[in-house]
């Protein structure tokens, strides 16, 4: 297991989500998720978790179409961003807490309801990508279609709402993650891609978008200068040619040739290309950096090199070794 690490671990939606989405069962699969990244906190790593929202925050606005619009008026997407970091927050530190307690390990876990700063002019307002809510067949949407909203194919899963999904400039809160992390506290942060934020004279004001929780996790990974950002999400490794025949899986990779991936449209925008971009971006800007794409089931395997993980230049020791038994034989045969 990995060591002394200021770790940012972002949770896909597997970690919370399962076919059942009552609150009970996300309870369950958090629990088993926090279970694993104790084993971090056991082995003395400084740990940061951020998660997605993308099924939450879809539901709730499924719900909020329910309200009466005067006793019970719908609350805004940001509001709802709001709302669901807050509560799949509340429910992993209550069981990173229990799971920590039974191990002895005498440690404080937190929340933080986060607030991320984007851009007013970021082009996502005109043209949503975000896939959010229930996977839906081409019925279902053609049923839904009537409240205007826009309706997208997701990696053969199913027809998905999206909504607009702007960059994070910067991480309001990130001081405070900061110190929370270096006075080692266990910090739950940027859950949900943290809630899309402008900046104002006066401070901040909601806008209703949802962030990517991979890029904005990159965002606070490079503020909180972390050591290693593990992205955790449905599939032991990232493949080229993912689902063909001629799948190939992706080990070790460097950031020029996630590059060269990137432009041949290997990655899918609304499920592995934001994961590629944001461990590239880590990667590229921070100064000792890794970034690792992997499963929770993985997790344990990723001091023996398990998973894809992204450097900024691969590791030349095959060469090299390849490299020094030519120069051996070609010495033997001049000899
Ligand atoms: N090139 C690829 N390599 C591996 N998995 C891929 C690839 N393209 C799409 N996927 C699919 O995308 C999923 C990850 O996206 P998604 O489920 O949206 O993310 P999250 O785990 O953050 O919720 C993987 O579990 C896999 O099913
Ligand atoms: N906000 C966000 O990126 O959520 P998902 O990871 O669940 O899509």
């Amino acid at each position: 297991m990995i060591e002394n690490k200021k770790i940012i671990v972002a949770l896909g939606g597997n970690a919370i989500l399962s076919d059942d989405p009552t609150a009970g069962a996300q309870i369950e699969a958090i629990r088993q998720t926090c279970d694993r990244l104790a084993d971090l906190v056991e082995h003395h790593n400084q740990l940061i978790i951020s998660h997605g929202n993308g099924p939450q925050v879809g539901n709730l606005l499924l719900q909020q179409q329910l309200a009466d619009s005067e006793k019970n008026p719908a609350l805004p997407l940001d509001t709802c961003v709001a709302m669901t970091e807050g509560s799949i927050g509340y429910w992993m530190q209550n069981e990173m807490s229990s799971i920590l307690k039974k191990r002895n390990i005498d440690k404080s876990v937190v929340s933080l309801v986060t607030r991320v700063e984007v851009d007013k002019d970021d082009p996502a307002f005109t043209h949503p990508t975000k896939p959010i809510g229930p996977f839906l067949t081409e019925v279902e949407v053609a049923e839904a279609k009537e409240d205007g909203a826009k309706y997208i194919e997701d990696s053969g899963r199913g027809y998905r709402k999206v909504v607009p999904s702007p960059k994070p400039v910067g991480i309001v809160e990130f001081d405070t993650v900061k110190q929370l992390v270096e006075n080692d506290v266990i910090t739950i942060s940027c859950g949900g891609g943290g809630i899309p934020v402008l900046k104002t004279e006066d401070g901040y004001t909601g806008v209703e978008a949802v962030i990517d929780k991979d890029f904005a996790s990159e965002k606070l990974a490079e503020q909180v200068n972390a050591d290693l950002f593990i992205i955790l999400t449905g599939v032991d490794n990232v493949y080229i040619n993912f689902n063909k025949p001629n799948q190939k899986k992706l080990e070790e990779v460097s950031v020029e040739e996630l590059k060269q991936y990137i432009g041949e449209g290997q990655f899918e925008p609304g499920s592995m290309l934001p994961k590629i971009e944001a461990a590239v971006k880590f990667v590229e800007t921070s100064d000792h950096g890794k970034a690792i794409i992997t499963s929770l089931s993985n997790l344990d395997n990723i001091h023996q090199g398990a998973g894809t993980v992204v450097v900024k230049h691969k590791n030349n020791n095959e060469k090299v070794e390849s490299l020094n038994v030519e120069m051996h034989e070609s010495l033997i045969t001049s000899e």
